[in-house]
């Protein structure tokens, strides 16, 4: 069963996910050897993940180990209708399109938890929260879910404190091989690679403001110096601050970054990051993007209620008109414009393909153990398994120590 916008677009949407299977190596790996052994023969994986060809992709390994494999996307605008098509094509179950309503992401949510799924993959916790809050039908199927993003993690640490959650989670978001590569050489990439395919503007000699400096913001702050743009970080952690500050970059309040910024980029995970009185303060032409989480880093209704006119002035860039004139630009309606803009594309092949592997692995993990009901990270193991699969694909060969190295590093005796 599925539910997509055009089959017609299969052709396309096959030809892009051959594509990435060429670039991502450790999946593929990950793929012949569960074609050999069958893992999840006679279980159902359910999906709620941006829906492009790379997921496909990770749903066509899930399939290859056996499972029936149900997905739908986590971000209403993140949808590559010819991906889904092709994934359709493959033999997968897919509820979704790009640009649905909100009661159609959730009407697919739910079309995919229909398929009474074993293991949930979810990304930013949207599926984890209906089945508790709406579909309690079918919890005692669930054998534990897997959580792509730091936000979505974060939502599960605070349901498990308040003793909601009802099934194990892993958190794949906190795996090495997910969150140093993904979160920082992705987000970084793919976030500049949407906003110059989308605006066709030029970052060099621009004043970016980097809003947050975590493992996105990291990524998303050093690009944009590449770029060679004058880069302001704002922060409310005070280590990270200082590190910003080290790493070379202007630290200030976001009050202050505002008025000098062409271009503000959002990326915490946290809600009003620019909102309210922010917004009087902007330069004539300023650009917006969030690049973190949902829609509520940019406060669009605040921007609104400043404004006298919106306007689509390009795919994908609204232009409001403030009342004094001055214009602002919001990019992707202020969802993650890395895969929410119409050019977004998401992170490129060869990151993906860890962050899927530690998702396949874990699912894996999750049927194969009796996992106490809390959130925990995937385990050490699947982490040097992707690392070390990664560099043998990328043709790296590393040391390893010596019994003399060993026995140095656990003695304490020997000194100066
Ligand atoms: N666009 C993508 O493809 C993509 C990829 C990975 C993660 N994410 C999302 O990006 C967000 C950030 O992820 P991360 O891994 O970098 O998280 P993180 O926890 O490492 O970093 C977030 C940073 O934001 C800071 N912050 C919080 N509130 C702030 C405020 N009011 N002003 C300034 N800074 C503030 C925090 O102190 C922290 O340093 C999350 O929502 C995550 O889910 C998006
Ligand atoms: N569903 C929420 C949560 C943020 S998505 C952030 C996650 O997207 C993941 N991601 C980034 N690029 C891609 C991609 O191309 N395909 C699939 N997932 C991706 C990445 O691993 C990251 O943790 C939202 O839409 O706002």
């Amino acid at each position: 069963m599925s539910k997509v916008k055009d089959m017609s677009l299969a052709p396309e949407g096959v030809r892009k996910i051959e594509w990435v299977q060429k670039h991502m190596p450790v999946l593929e790996h990950i793929k012949k050897e569960f074609e050999e052994t069958k893992p999840f023969e006679g279980i159902t994986i359910g999906s709620c993940l941006h829906l492009e060809p790379k997921t496909i992709n990770l749903g066509l390994t899930l399939q290859a180990g056996g499972a029936e494999v149900a997905m739908t996307g986590c971000n209403p605008l993140s949808t590559h209708d010819d991906a889904v098509a092709g994934g359709v094509e493959l033999g997968l179950n897919i509820y979704g399109w790009r640009e649905q309503s909100d009661e159609e992401y959730y009407e697919t949510i739910n079309a995919v938890l229909d398929h009474k799924p074993d293991i949930i993959i979810d990304d930013g916790a949207d599926m984890i929260m209906v089945l508790h809050n709406e579909r309690r039908d079918i919890l005692e199927n669930i054998k534990g879910a897997c959580e792509e993003t730091t936000t979505g993690v974060h939502r599960l640490e605070a349901m498990n404190k308040d003793g909601a959650l009802e099934f194990p989670v892993v958190a794949v978001n906190d795996a090495y091989t997910k969150y140093l590569f993904d979160n920082r050489y992705g987000t970084g990439q793919s976030s500049f690679d949407a906003i110059m395919g989308t605006t066709n503007m030029l970052i060099a000699g621009k004043i970016v403001v980097v809003c947050g400096y975590g493992w996105c913001g990291r990524g998303v702050a050093a690009r944009a110096k590449g770029l060679g743009a004058n880069v302001i970080v704002t922060e409310v952690n005070p280590i990270r601050a200082l590190e910003a500050r080290m790493d070379g970059f202007r630290v200030m309040p976001i009050r202050e970054a505002v008025k000098e910024a062409d271009l503000i980029i959002t990326v915490t995970g946290n809600i009003n990051i620019i909102h309210g009185d922010d917004f009087k303060y902007m330069k004539d032409g300023c650009m917006l993007a969030n690049s973190g989480h949902f829609n509520v880093e940019i406060n669009r209704q605040d921007l609104e209620a400043q404004s006298v006119s919106v306007k689509e002035v390009r795919e994908s860039i609204e232009m409001f008109t403030m009342k004094d004139g001055r214009k602002i630009y919001l990019l992707a309606d202020g969802r993650l414009v890395n895969l929410a803009a119409a050019r977004g594309q998401g992170h490129p092949a060869e990151i993906m393909d860890m962050s899927f592997a530690v998702q396949a692995l874990s699912a894996k993990y999750i049927l194969n153990n009796e996992l106490p009901v809390t959130v925990q990270k995937a385990p050490d193991e699947i982490d040097n398994t992707v690392a070390s699969l990664k560099l043998k694909a990328m043709g790296i060969e590393i040391d390893s120590l010596s019994n003399r190295q060993v026995e140095y590093m656990n003695d304490w005796h020997e000194g100066t």
